[in-house]
């Protein structure tokens, strides 16, 4: 195939590193928002580049020249591909890009549980629903801690046994897992019947399901917000004794005050947004269309040197409560409420509020960009396990 180049090329106004990237590769190199990219602004489009708030589909582009559509993201719920496909428009996502994020999103909710309850969490059940990319990272991350896990992910399961490879992890059913779990984290995807038969995930958790769970358990949900029923959540969090922690929300971008009061900590769909998860969602995006347009991928831009941490300057009680300490100083989730309390006009956080404080969040760093100093040898093997760099 020859080389491609000269692309007209639009892309999210708020996806890092485009420049650097694609312009190699572009006749022209547009920005626009993708909450309210239109039909008319692709009229003289090759390529599209979006993140997850734009929906791609026949609406989008019928009618433009677009012939390849690249989502910087995990989840591709945003994306008809099966429209895609009989088009004949590439499209590539970014799976895995952000799931190291996550995983550390994670692991500060613990922190904050273990800081503000004292909630020893690695000796709690932690239930993990959906054990992919995201998923899959946190039980191992779980397991080198030493904490007892229960997977529930029935594609990967029935995958398992279809191909004999079952084994690594214990899968139990969705049930079970929620009867026996102290904490629940939930990474599965948004997935609808058509596409995905018996197992879509769209309400998957509904008040049947959040009945089962202990009194007193952890819900978090930083997959996608409409996999767990609004109404049963909200009655759930009113009257039972189960807490929440929500990146991501039921009908998001709009979020209720009411569920907002309701949950312990809330942030506005960030799990996502360490510096390392964007860097690598733009850069797959753009091996994809340089491998697409038969080019040689430029050398991109780097990350700056991650942060430095010295451990004499945090409470070193015992290596768990410095690993808290240590995990909030990158990320606090209690900021990300407090901004999120803050956006409230009226009886809820109005959609563009919502997508201002995605677009100004703060620049945030992976546990493993960090480099922590004068550790005491008894913390060490924790904070190594936790993911720091000592
Ligand atoms: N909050 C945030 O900022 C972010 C959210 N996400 C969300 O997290 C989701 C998961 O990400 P990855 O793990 O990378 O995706 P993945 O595709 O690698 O894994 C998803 C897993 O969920 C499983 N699954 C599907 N249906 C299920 C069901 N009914 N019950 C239990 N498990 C089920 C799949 O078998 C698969 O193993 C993404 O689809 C995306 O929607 C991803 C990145 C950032
Ligand atoms: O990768 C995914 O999937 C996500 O949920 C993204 O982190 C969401 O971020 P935006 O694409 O909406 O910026």
């Amino acid at each position: 195939m020859s080389a491609v180049s000269g692309l007209r090329i639009v892309a999210d106004e708020n996806m890092p590193h485009v420049e650097p990237w694609f312009s190699g590769l572009a006749h022209s190199l547009t920005r626009k928002p993708g909450r309210t990219l239109t039909r008319d602004d692709l009229m003289d489009a090759d390529v599209l580049l979006v993140r997850s708030v734009t929906q791609v589909n026949a609406d989008l582009l019928t009618g433009t020249p677009v012939r390849f559509v690249g989502s910087a993201t995990i989840g591709t719920d945003h994306i008809d591909q099966a429209w895609l496909a009989e088009q004949g428009i590439a499209f590539h996502h970014a799976p895995g890009c952000n799931a190291q994020s996550v995983v550390d999103w994670v692991l500060s909710v613990f922190a904050r549980l273990h800081l503000d309850f004292e909630l020893p969490w690695w000796q709690r059940t932690i239930g993990v629903i959906g054990a992919g990319n995201v998923g899959g990272k946190l039980v191992d991350r779980l397991k080198t801690l030493g904490v007892r896990t229960l997977v529930c992910d029935p594609p990967r399961a029935e995958r398992e046994e279809r191909e004999g490879t079952l084994g690594q992890d214990d899968f139990v059913g969705l049930n079970t897992l929620l009867q026996a779990s102290d904490i629940v984290c939930m990474h599965a995807p948004l997935t609808r019947p058509g596409e995905a038969g018996q197992h879509a995930t769209e309400g998957l958790i509904g008040a049947d399901q959040l009945a089962l769970m202990k009194p007193g358990a952890w819900l978090i949900n930083a997959g996608r917000g409409p996999v767990i029923q609004e109404g049963p959540l909200q009655s759930a969090l009113d009257t039972q004794c189960i807490h929440a922690v929500l990146d991501v929300w039921p009908d998001e971008p709009r979020v209720s005050e009411r569920l907002l009061n309701a949950v312990y900590q809330a942030s506005p769909h960030v799990a996502g947004y360490s510096q390392e998860g964007k860097w690598t969602g733009t850069r797959m995006l753009a091996e994809a269309l340089h491998h697409w347009a038969n080019q040689p991928l430029p050398s991109g831009p780097d990350l700056p040197q991650g942060p430095t941490l010295n451990a004499a300057f945090f409470s070193q009680d015992t290596p768990e409560h410095l690993g808290s300490e240590l995990v909030q100083a990158l990320h606090d989730p209690a900021r990300d409420t407090v901004a999120m309390q803050q956006s409230v006009q009226g009886d809820h956080i109005p959609p563009h509020t919502f997508d201002a404080l995605r677009k100004e969040y703060p620049k945030r760093r992976e546990l493993a960009a960090a480099e922590v100093s004068n550790v005491p040898a008894e913390a060490e093997d924790w904070l190594r396990k936790l993911g720091f760099r000592l």
